[in-house]
């Protein structure tokens, strides 16, 4: 049990305690410092486990990631706004301070995502796009150049700010939609999509992500793929940490803990195939091999020498 006496705890408490007393959360130079302080603080690797913090801890730990989602958003808005002033807002993309970690984390999901899947996906939902819609817009420039995204978000001001940054570019705002509305009402819809993404900050808790998930596995494809960003270690103070055991109705496929400024983890699942004795509404609970499967890799040179830990890939385990 990690309780409030660990070192690491006691200062990202401290910094729980500054970032929750202040007046607002949109960037400014305070809330700028205080930020990129609780970002080192909790990327190098650790041996704390979020699921196992003491009750008081795993309360400070709900509502700082809340409040750090909160604040992800007012960033995305922001720098959405500047980098739309442009007459090319597409290639002033880099202004915004994490574009970097996006390349990174874009190059690293379409790795995984090339992995595991032969065919080049039509068609792609990304669920939480957000404001500034990097992701898609990284993914649909550099490395799926026939895809279309269908960027989902429950925000009504994120379709208007994110249509600003691709409307002017020819072939983006071709393969690009909108869509505003929570993913919980999209149903059938789902089943168009070959590969899924769900963000980190959709289902801020255990519960709120494990109802996502359960209803993509009702509404998916069978077969179609669903990439899903986590958290390891603590960068669980940051984000939810998805289990692989939320995962019912999906086979996991890998799961990827960057260790360098990626801060999210990215887990690949494919939805099963329909057995005949189950039904959407009973789907068949996630395939997990026992845990001796998921060795961690320090490094997989299959995936570019990125910096991260690799929970086994289970598809070489099956072959
Ligand atoms: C701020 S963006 C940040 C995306 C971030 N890069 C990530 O990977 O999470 C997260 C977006 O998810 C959206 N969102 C949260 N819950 C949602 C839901 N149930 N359906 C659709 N969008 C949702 C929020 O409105 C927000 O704009």
């Amino acid at each position: 049990m990690v309780c409030e006496k660990d070192p690491l705890v006691q200062k990202i408490t401290d910094l729980y305690d500054q970032i929750s007393t202040l007046d607002s959360l949109k960037p400014s130079k305070d809330v700028n410092m205080l930020f990129t302080q609780l970002v080192l603080t909790c990327m190098p690797p650790t041996h704390i486990d979020v699921t196992k913090l003491c009750k008081k801890v795993q309360q400070m730990r709900s509502k700082l990631i809340r409040i750090c989602g909160e604040a992800e958003g007012l960033l995305e808005t922001h720098f959405s706004t500047i980098v739309a002033s442009y007459d090319n807002p597409l290639h002033h993309l880099n202004i915004f301070p994490y574009y970097t970690n996006y390349l990174k984390l874009s190059q690293l999901e379409f790795n995984i995502l090339t992995k595991h899947c032969s065919n080049v996906p039509n068609k792609v939902a990304f669920v939480g796009s957000g404001p500034l819609p990097l992701t898609s817009i990284v993914l649909a420039s550099f490395h799926l150049k026939t895809t279309s995204f269908h960027n989902y978000d429950i925000d009504p001001s994120a379709k208007s700010k994110a249509l600003r940054l691709v409307s002017s570019d020819p072939d983006l705002s071709r393969r690009m939609f909108f869509h505003t509305t929570d993913i919980m009402d999209v149903t059938n819809g789902l089943k168009e999509y070959d590969v899924v993404f769900l963000a980190a900050l959709v289902g801020m808790d255990k519960g709120e992500k494990v109802r996502v998930v359960e209803h993509l596995a009702k509404y998916m494809n069978p077969g179609a793929v669903l990439m899903l960003r986590s958290a390891h270690g603590a960068r669980g103070f940051l984000y939810p940490v998805v289990d692989p055991c939320d995962l019912r109705g999906f086979q996991v496929l890998s799961i990827v803990h960057p260790t360098d400024e990626v801060i999210n983890s990215v887990i690949i699942a494919r939805k099963f195939p329909m057995p005949k004795h189950c039904s959407a509404e009973h789907p068949v609970g996630p395939m997990k091999l026992p845990n001796k499967c998921f060795d961690i890799d320090m490094l997989n040179p299959l995936l570019n020498h990125v910096n991260l830990m690799e929970e086994l890939d289970i598809e070489d385990q099956l072959s």
